[in-house]
């Protein structure tokens, strides 16, 4: 499994932990920046991860900022993306299993170091499971289409 991952200033102390934490389960990954704790703005980095999941080349995407809220409203503007804002490991496990997130965001003045690791892992161990919940996801994909040409 290769993972994209971003984030803005506001995230990038906790995107260190959650690297290491990638690293020392021998999972592959990309930093999309930033890549300092200089002001930056979040969709920067959150259309990087988005274009990223997109191509394809990485099955998902991990954004942090402060709150995880701007850089999940910015991912999901790019047609194609689920990025879910989680700050608890039931939502991170749902988010995979049930809305088949492709991205979660996580906010570093929010959620803590171990907190956040645990609910990473919630998220890349757990699985879309289709069905019901495939029927709905497809609903979401209408909806976009309708927006986006
Ligand atoms: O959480 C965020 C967006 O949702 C940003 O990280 C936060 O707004 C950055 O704030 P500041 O420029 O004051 O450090």
């Amino acid at each position: 499994m290769k993972i994209a991952i971003g984030s803005d200033h506001g995230g990038y102390n906790l995107k260190q932990v959650i690297m290491e934490f990638l690293r020392d389960r021998g999972i592959e990954y990309k930093d999309f920046g930033t890549y300092d704790t200089n002001s930056c703005d979040y969709p920067d980095y959150a259309h990087a991860v988005a274009e990223a999941v997109l191509s394809g080349e990485y099955e998902k995407g991990i954004l942090v900022c402060g709150t995880g809220i701007g850089i999940s409203i910015a991912a999901n503007k790019v047609p194609g993306i689920r990025a879910a804002h989680v700050t608890d490991t039931f939502s991170a496990k749902a988010a995979a299993q049930h809305n088949n997130a492709n991205i979660i965001a996580l906010g570093e003045r929010i959620t803590g170091p171990g907190l956040a690791i645990e609910i990473v892992d919630a998220f890349l161990s757990s699985e879309f499971e289709g069905g019901r919940h495939e029927r709905r996801v497809n609903k979401i994909t209408e909806i976009e289409k309708k927006y986006y040409k």
